[in-house]
């Protein structure tokens, strides 16, 4: 271990002193809480996270909240913000006690806050994503919005404000910090908590985050600022409270206590150094890793060896391709040159591959790439490193358990127990699992991308040892990390990108926190952006939503092609006509499943239940009506059942908790039982004025066919350019996050079913004017076309993604293949086999392009 005196040195040389503004105290003015929690407790069943705790908060007073993994930080934060409620306790802001859990009223109130996992929709754009992160009443117009969305993130880069139209799934870690915190402070909040917001940022964005924080709180705000980085804290912070084990242990003015003191009070313990002590120069060294004429998107590297029992530190402002560089290593990316492990050459490209040549990856996103979520902290644990401990690929539990007990115990993973699912772990936790996980296998080259980030001063020491004890037992670990003094104290040697080339190397004596940060600034340039953006442009029109409906317009037109070339009959009018009214009903029930598909679920019962209106038609429009009173109750009444399914349908999912397939299948099946209950056979003539009325045409264009186009449109409107269809992608998009932005899942579920149900009306109405009279069998055969065209068109199970304008083209495409099959004079069972075969092409096209880009 390198003695205390040497670190205490390091963190002197940061020059520490305090750069806050005025502080509250000293401008004499009565000081009332802004922010007040009082007797917060919290559990999570047998865990209990918070303990009674009180804290105030004054305006222009910035906070420290320090503590070590899972000391309850940001539970006391979500209590703070409305998204977890207290088990007792109250929450008061700028005077107003908030009652229950709900984020829009806390920050309504004035309280913004980041979190530590964004509150981000993955599948909305940039500036759709600041819309619904501000209050309501600062909600500009639509038609401003990109405007209004530059100008929020310029206040972070004036230079480089995020682009409004990119879908936040396609930025970067450091850049969905940079919206979570523009948005945040978008509303002139009262009261701004950062959770951890510096462990994915630049270090240039950093300096501009802690500009304004203070510039914040000179301005009267108040903020919480949370973060395992000490020297960060006390630079910002005009009072540090500790939290320790759910409750606060100490709070004290930020400059009467040494960031040393701070530490040991957050680890609940003397820590006698910082780093564990280097590799000693032994004159000659092993080579353990080759890499030569390493070429990739954003980086070139002639020649890099490592040796065994080395760790190499990656440095270099954010973008100079070190990041690129560690992940090609990984296998992950494309790359050409050469990369050997030992004697043996490893095939590029292949993460399996580089993981079977002993290579094992720490990532950058633990959100995104370093757990598994939904999955237990068990499952997270071994993952790598089942066939350990499985035969004829049979799992032994009983050694996993125990291998997932040893590797709990020497992280010190702080959790309830391994069957908890890994989301239930705070944020330093999750992150020693992602660690223990890649440790566990053993790897002769350890690839860590920022394998501190969210960890707590005691844990860090500990991870540094494993990284440490990883070299010692003959490994190499090549680290990548924005923090220079973690680089300095830790490896034996830091390599420094610039423009995708290795622009330096530091080691031995010259290896210094200030030596890193002047070769990182001296030797980097900046990179030219247009080239990237506008392949962004193209790659985002490939990934978006509406590629594939151009693919199926398309497809719907060779097809009419080559159906014309073959037969005359195909370009009457006639036909033409007819083929646009078969159309339009299958385009209803479509653009019906696509409003209930991207909240992520799915609505089996519309096949039925336009059936079932066809049926009701029959006796309540009967060919005896002639009143247009008659005709307007008769449509009320189809209505009204379509309004009473969709709530039906709604109730219950959302009551009884089950998976939307199975609730509408219920329904699919009952209102089948009534449709034929009240029609056991075909039968009852249905109003012939109506029947005229539905069938009118504008040439051959029959107007049902329109009116499907002009719905299709104005929902695509809705989806895009309202606040209804943006809750509705988020919800499907991100439920948790939804949650957390303070939308109302459940009605916005709720209003997703009833307009699915109230459209198909319409799709009733199309299929009236086929049968003619009540027929229970005649909508079945609606339910499958119906999810077929929208995935046809690109949506996701999932939720969040789809087009109505694609619902549309997925509707052609099936109606242009039924009516050429015939017309080719082929076999019935061809239309089946044709839609059974593109959507499986859509399907893993669609799934291969998005999860490439
Ligand atoms: N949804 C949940 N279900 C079960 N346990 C939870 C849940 N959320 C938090 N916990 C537990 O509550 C405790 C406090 O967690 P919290 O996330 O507040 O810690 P933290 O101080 O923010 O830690 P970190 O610095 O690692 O982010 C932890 O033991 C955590 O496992």
């Amino acid at each position: 271990m390198r003695d205390a005196q040497s670190d205490q040195t390091v963190l002197a040389d940061l020059a520490l002193a305090p750069e806050g503004g005025t502080r509250p105290e000293e401008t004499g003015e009565e000081r009332r809480p802004v922010l007040e929690l009082a007797g917060i407790e919290k559990h999570f069943g047998p865990v209990h996270a918070l303990k009674a705790v009180n804290l105030e908060l004054f305006p222009g007073e910035i906070l420290g909240l320090v503590g070590e993994n899972g000391a309850g930080k940001s539970t006391l934060m979500s209590v703070a913000a409305g998204s977890l409620l207290p088990d007792a306790g109250t929450v008061t802001i700028a005077g107003q006690r908030m009652d229950g859990s709900d984020p829009e009223a806390s920050r309504s109130a004035g309280l913004a806050i980041v979190y530590q996992d964004p509150a981000l929709i993955p599948d909305l754009r940039v500036d759709e994503n600041c819309y619904l992160g501000v209050p309501e009443k600062q909600r500009p117009k639509f038609a401003g919005l990109a405007a209004w969305s530059r100008s929020l993130t310029a206040a972070f880069s004036s230079e480089n404000p995020l682009p409004p139209a990119v879908p936040v799934r396609d930025l970067q870690p450091d850049k969905r910090f940079v919206l979570e915190i523009s948005k945040a402070l978008a509303g002139n909040p009262k009261v701004v908590i950062l959770d951890e917001p510096t462990e994915h940022l630049s270090k240039d964005d950093v300096e501009i985050l802690l500009a304004t924080v203070r510039r914040l709180a000179e301005q009267g705000c108040a903020v919480v600022y949370i973060s395992h980085r000490i020297h960060e804290v006390k630079r910002i912070a005009h009072r540090i409270a500790v939290l320790r084990d759910g409750a606060i242990k100490d709070t004290f003015p930020a400059d009467q206590k040494t960031d040393r003191e701070i530490v040991n009070l957050v680890a609940g313990k003397h820590l006698a150094a910082l780093f564990p002590e280097k590799r000693k120069p032994t004159g000659e060294s092993e080579t353990a890793v080759v890499v030569q004429d390493f070429v990739g998107e954003n980086f070139s590297v002639q020649e890099l060896a490592l040796h065994r029992g080395e760790i190499v530190g990656l440095a270099g402002i954010e973008g100079q391709g070190q990041r690129d560089f560690l992940r090609a290593l990984a296998g992950l990316g494309k790359a050409r040159g050469r990369l050997s492990v030992g004697e043996r050459e490893v095939p590029l490209g292949k993460p399996w591959k580089s993981a079977e040549h002993g290579i094992a990856f720490v990532p950058n996103d633990r959100h995104g790439e370093g757990i598994f979520t939904s999955m237990p902290i068990l499952a997270n644990l071994t993952a790598r490193t089942l066939p350990k401990f499985s035969r004829a690929s049979i799992v032994d539990l009983k050694q996993e358990v125990a291998a997932a007990q040893n590797l709990r115990a020497v992280l010190g993973i702080k959790m309830s127990s391994l069957d908890a699912p890994i989301e239930s772990l705070s944020g330093g936790n999750q992150q020693k699992v992602v660690m223990a996980r890649s440790l566990a296998s053993e790897p002769t080259l350890l690839l860590a991308d920022e394998p501190t980030q969210g960890v707590d001063v005691g844990a860090r020491l500990e991870i540094y040892e494993i990284l440490r004890s990883t070299a010692d037992s003959g490994g190499t670990a090549l680290v990548l990390s924005s923090d220079a003094m973690e680089l300095s104290g830790l490896c034996d040697r830091v390599v420094v990108f610039s423009r995708g080339q290795v622009a330096a190397e530091l080691e031995g004596e010259e290896l210094t926190e200030k030596a890193i940060t002047h070769a990182v600034l001296t030797s980097t340039t900046t990179r030219s952006v247009a080239a990237a953006t506008e392949r962004s442009r193209a790659r985002r029109f490939l990934t978006g939503d509406y590629f594939p409906a151009a693919i199926l317009a398309v497809a719907s037109l060779v097809l009419g092609a080559v159906a014309a070339s073959q037969n005359e009959f195909y370009l009457t009018a006639f036909n033409l006509n007819s083929l646009l009214m078969l159309f339009a009903g299958y385009a209803f029930v479509a653009m019906a499943q696509q409003v209930v598909m991207m909240t992520g679920g799915i609505d089996l019962s519309v096949g039925p239940l336009a059936g079932l209106m066809v049926v009701v038609a029959s006796f309540v429009l009967p060919a005896s009506l002639s009143s247009y009173g008659g005709l307007a109750v008769g449509i009320l009444v189809l209505c009204l059942i379509g309004l009473a399914t969709g709530a039906a349908n709604w109730a219950l999912i959302e009551f009884t908790k089950i998976p939307p397939v199975i609730g509408t299948l219920i329904t699919f099946t009952l209102l089948q039982g009534i449709s034929l209950v009240l029609r056991p056979e075909p039968g009852g003539a249905i109003n012939g004025n109506l029947l005229v009325w539905l069938e009118a045409s504008a040439g051959f264009v029959p107007l049902a066919a329109v009116a499907a186009v002009v719905l299709g449109l104005g929902l695509e409107f809705a989806l895009r350019r309202t606040a209804w269809g943006l809750r509705l992608r988020a919800v499907g998009s991100r439920p948790a996050g939804a949650k957390r932005l303070g939308i109302r899942i459940r009605w916005t579920l709720l209003t997703a079913y009833v307009a699915a149900s109230g459209i198909v009306v319409l799709a009733a109405l199309v299929l009236m004017t086929q049968t003619g009279s009540g027929d229970a069998s005649a909508g079945i055969s609606y339910t499958l076309p119906s999810i077929t065209a929208v995935v046809l068109a690109g949506a996701s199970v999932f939720g969040g993604r789809g087009s109505f304008v694609g619902a549309l083209t997925g509707a052609l495409l099936i109606q242009q293949l039924n009516t050429v099959t015939v017309f080719l004079a082929l076999d019935e069972a061809w239309q089946h086999y044709l839609l059974g075969g593109l959507t499986i092409l859509a399907a893993g096209f669609y799934s291969r392009l998005r999860s490439k880009a």
